[in-house]
């Protein structure tokens, strides 16, 4: 099967996606699919039905409707952690029974949303207090999937937000939570401690940070505390209230947990209402991705045209270009979603990966992105694939000419990356400016733009709690889609233990306790200028 698609992309990879659209007048209507609203555009690649029916078998080779409903069905698919896998069991609203050894999950899952609602609503109509009055402020600490998700969305959703403010830290550089705590009234603040597994080192020493700032200041800082995690044990040590503690199974990894309990700063500020729109809007994506044919399904699409570029014609990154600023945190997220799942270098059962691991994921939202590295995008040596979304309607009817502006902006960059400009086109255009000779050609062969660069444009009707979550569950199955296509287990993320495990060994050696002993040159010696310089 890769033999396949190394001989399309040997064959067609250079060739003109203009003269695809010229070949096929309705190319735009063949190779774009919609979903509840969604309408993805994939013709601006150099995709061809030939191409597509190869990256098609991939998914059949794959087995990937068997392996998409052992999902769905509670199988143990995260084979090296021995669990299941099973985020959109919390945003299985219809209640659908889904077996854990045995077991429906749905009622612990629908009950911890009660809980969630009913202490979110309390939060939000001040029957919850702090010990100074209403809550004013809220402040989620937690790093990585207990921080991202829950970050980016309230920054998506602040049409929505009618709720407390709130504040997310993550770094365990005290800078982040001093300058978020700066201006806070303690007694007025709720802290949410979101974490997993309650022992990421981060977490923990803000949260303890956190929990001095308002000792001084009220008498029972743990009444101002909630808690969400995984680790019961954990969070009882902390003596927060059970009242106040969100739980959650271990078969929901970090990237994907905004659904539950990780989102209870969204639901505090938007209110339970909304987020369960947030939740549908998963929930329909849930349904496409199993109900659709394959090649009309917008996450298998979205995950082929990514393997085409990335493990077909090696391209080495790809660009999230969110046209909404309310996005800006999403290239954040799906960094963490995409390259935490797929940047793995073995297959499920430990061989080697013959086939490179997922791409580089990065991005900013437009138009703020093309004054920085677009130049890079339409000149540079290298291509990057880009992913543009924008929606059609903004939420200030006051500026839509702001949003035309923006829209237009985002088809502007694609059909630019598209057509590119010729050495004629530019050689006129510099004529024009009355150049000649040597210095035209010059001249001319900087302003030359390449063109024949590949995107895709996702577009949305606006950016609501529903349609959010119809992204952000797309996302997350075209991340299982190409996982399961490359073979790799999208759902442990042992690359991040060493680091950590050497970070705490650090610790002593830095505050002189222990030598360098051991420890490579360059360590050893930034230890020593660390040091000799405190
Ligand atoms: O939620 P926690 O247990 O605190 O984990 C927070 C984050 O840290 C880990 O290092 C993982 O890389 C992430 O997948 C996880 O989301």
């Amino acid at each position: 099967m890769w033999q396949d698609i190394s001989r399309l992309a040997e064959a067609y990879g250079d060739r003109a996606i203009l003269d695809l659209f010229a070949a096929d007048s309705a190319r735009f209507e063949h190779f774009s699919v919609s979903a509840d609203g969604l309408l993805f555009d994939f013709s601006k690649t150099n995709i061809c039905a030939e191409t597509r029916e190869a990256l098609l078998a991939l998914c059949t080779a794959a087995d990937l409707l068997a392996k998409r409903e052992a999902m769905f069905g509670g199988a143990k698919i995260n084979e090296t952690e021995g669990r299941a896998v099973l985020h959109t069991a919390l945003r299985n609203l219809s209640a659908q029974p889904v077996e854990v050894d045995g077991a429906d999950v749905m009622p612990g899952v629908l009950a911890t949303l009660e809980r969630m609602q009913q202490f979110s609503d309390a939060v939000r109509a001040g029957d919850f207090e702090g010990q100074g009055g209403r809550i004013t402020d809220v402040v989620n600490i937690g790093i990585g999937g207990s921080d991202l998700g829950p970050a980016m969305a309230e920054i998506a959703l602040q049409p929505f937000a009618d709720g407390p403010r709130c504040h997310f830290v993550s770094n365990v550089d005290g800078a982040h939570i001093h300058d978020a705590l700066r201006g806070l009234d303690p007694t007025r603040t709720l802290v949410i401690v979101a974490s997993k597994t309650f022992t990421t080192i981060e977490t923990m020493t803000n949260a303890r940070t956190a929990w001095d700032w308002m000792a001084e200041k009220v008498s029972d800082p743990g009444a101002q505390f909630a808690a969400l995690s995984s680790n019961q044990e954990k969070t009882a040590e902390w003596g927060i209230d059970t009242s106040r503690v969100f739980g959650f199974e271990d078969w929901v990894g970090g990237r994907y947990s905004m659904w539950g309990p990780i989102g209870l700063a969204v639901m505090i500020a938007i209110g339970a209402e909304a987020f369960r729109e947030f939740l549908k809007g998963g929930e329909a994506m849930d349904s496409h991705f199993r109900s659709a044919p394959l090649q009309d399904n917008l996450p298998v699409l979205l995950a082929l045209v990514g393997i085409w570029h990335n493990q077909g014609l090696g391209y080495a990154t790809r660009a999230v270009l969110p046209y909404e600023q309310r996005l800006a945190r999403l290239p954040a997220y799906l960094q963490q979603m995409e390259m935490e799942s797929n940047g793995k270098r073995v297959a499920m059962d430990g061989s080697d990966l013959q086939i490179h691991s997922g791409p580089v994921v990065w991005g900013e939202p437009g138009t703020n992105g093309q004054h920085a590295f677009y130049q890079l995008i339409h000149q540079g040596t290298r291509v990057v694939p880009c992913e543009f979304m924008v929606g059609i309607e903004g939420h200030e009817p006051e500026l839509a000419h702001q949003h035309d502006l923006l829209i237009a902006n985002c088809l502007a960059q694609s059909e630019a990356l598209l057509r590119g400009r010729s050495l004629d086109e530019a050689t006129e255009i510099m004529a024009a400016k009355g150049l000649e000779g040597a210095e035209l050609e010059r001249q001319a062969r900087h302003r030359v733009f390449p063109g024949n660069r590949p995107s895709t444009t996702l577009v949305y009707p606006k950016l609501t709690p529903f349609v959010l979550g119809q992204i952000v569950a797309l996302y997350e199955h075209r991340v299982f889609v190409e996982g399961v296509i490359l073979g790799i287990n999208s759902y442990d993320q042992w690359g991040v233990e060493l680091g950590k495990e050497l970070a705490v060994k650090l610790s002593p050696i830095l505050s002189g306790e222990e030598g360098t002993e051991g420890k490579d040159g360059s360590t050893a010696g930034l230890v020593a200028v660390i040091r000799a310089a405190r």
